[in-house]
């Protein structure tokens, strides 16, 4: 099969993928209301096509932090890539440089943050979740050496949830045993071997507060982009502590089950923060059409998780750049379709909620 939509690299992934890496890709926690809650959200948003606009000069460039991208769309960061292709984030991201987009880099690559920076030109930042707060400088030391240009701080995972696939699949036991090292290509790259095991494992995400971004921010001039917002309050608090970037998300449906989908946070969030800060948006992405939609409540950017994991397992970099390209086209037409030649044309007008 040549795939052409998203839906195609899913059903070819799968294929290809041994059943406890399909399942840690694929799940959500618990019941998994959360991950069927994203697509569902999508659905029941309407579009008002407006027509008879001119939209022969159709782009779709926008901007970042400042920073010029080819179509709204960045990828996601997801763990331990090698369990995909055996480039793992190095291919992710040559595939999103090729796209003219840009990766955020997971605090868990199957890489060092410093490889991956030497694979692309293009757009990086980097996702920490801190463990302890030595290790935390020390990675954001690393992230601005290597020339990434902004910390994205993941802050809904005070634990790991529950994942009860993970569980019946022994996904640890597994991992360990074929795929050993993939959750730490940056434990084995640090610049003086200074990474202790035995702190990393004292996990602390459960002890930050919103002084944390204070720290952080003692530490770092880079812009810092709280990932795993999904109420007003916090955006009102993550624009009090001058971040540059919110992403709304729920972690792809993986972390507290039977939330609201970012999709519907989104109005809220952009209602307080948005003349503050970027807003992007993950969560539920397969089609372009979903990405008009979270443009029109408002997000500068989405996010892209799992789709860009399928296209890596099925084609590497080439499948990336696929990935990102065929919602790049769908995108495009579903702009024209609506009457909006370009991103700045895209408004809340478009949308109605049923
Ligand atoms: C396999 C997998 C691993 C992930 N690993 C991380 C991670 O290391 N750090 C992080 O902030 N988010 C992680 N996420 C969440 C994604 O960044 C993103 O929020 C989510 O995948 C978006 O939803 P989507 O997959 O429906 O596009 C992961 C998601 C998946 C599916
Ligand atoms: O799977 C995840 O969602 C995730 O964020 C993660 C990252 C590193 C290790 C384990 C899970």
């Amino acid at each position: 099969m040549q795939p052409i939509n998203v839906h195609d690299y899913e059903v070819l992934a799968q294929t290809q993928l041994a059943r406890p890496i399909w399942d840690y890709y694929q799940g959500g926690s618990e019941d998994e209301i959360s991950l069927r809650t994203n697509r569902t959200a999508f659905a029941q948003l309407r579009l008002r096509p407006r027509v008879l606009v001119d939209v022969s000069n159709s782009n779709l460039k926008t901007s970042v932090l400042n920073t010029e991208i080819d179509m709204p769309i960045l990828v996601a960061p997801t763990a331990a890539h090698s369990m995909a292709h055996s480039d793992g984030e190095c291919a992710t991201i040559r595939g999103a440089d090729a796209a003219g987009s840009g990766m955020i880099v997971s605090n868990d690559a199957s890489f060092s943050m410093e490889e991956i920076a030497r694979a692309s030109q293009g757009l990086r930042w980097y996702q920490l979740y801190i463990h302890t707060l030595n290790e935390a400088q020390q990675l954001i030391k690393r992230a601005e050496a290597a020339g990434y240009q902004a910390i994205v701080l993941t802050v809904d995972t005070p634990l790991l949830s529950n994942r009860e696939r993970d569980k019946r699949n022994a996904m640890g036991n597994f991992q360990k045993k074929y795929y050993p090292g993939a959750f730490s290509g940056n434990a084995r790259h640090t610049i003086n071997g200074s990474l202790d095991n035995s702190e990393r494992a004292a996990y602390a995400g459960h002890t930050l507060t919103w002084d944390t971004i204070a720290w952080m921010r003692t530490h770092t001039s880079l812009p810092i982009i709280l990932k795993g917002i999904l109420t007003a309050e916090d955006a009102t608090l993550a624009v009090q502590h001058q971040v540059a970037g919110i992403v709304v998300s729920n972690h792809g449906g993986r972390q507290l089950d039977g939330t609201i989908a970012p999709i519907e946070a989104l109005p809220e969030i952009v209602a307080v923060a948005a003349q503050h800060c970027e807003i992007y948006l993950d969560g539920g992405i397969r089609r372009g059409t979903d990405i008009l939609k979270a443009l029109a409540l408002g997000a500068q950017a989405v996010l892209i998780g799992r789709p860009i994991l399928w296209g890596l397992t099925v084609q590497g970099s080439e499948g990336v750049r696929h990935i990102l390209e065929i919602l790049q086209k769908e995108l495009q037409s579903a702009m024209i379709l609506a009457g909006c030649p370009s991103i700045k044309q895209i408004s809340r007008s478009l949308i109605q909620w049923t």
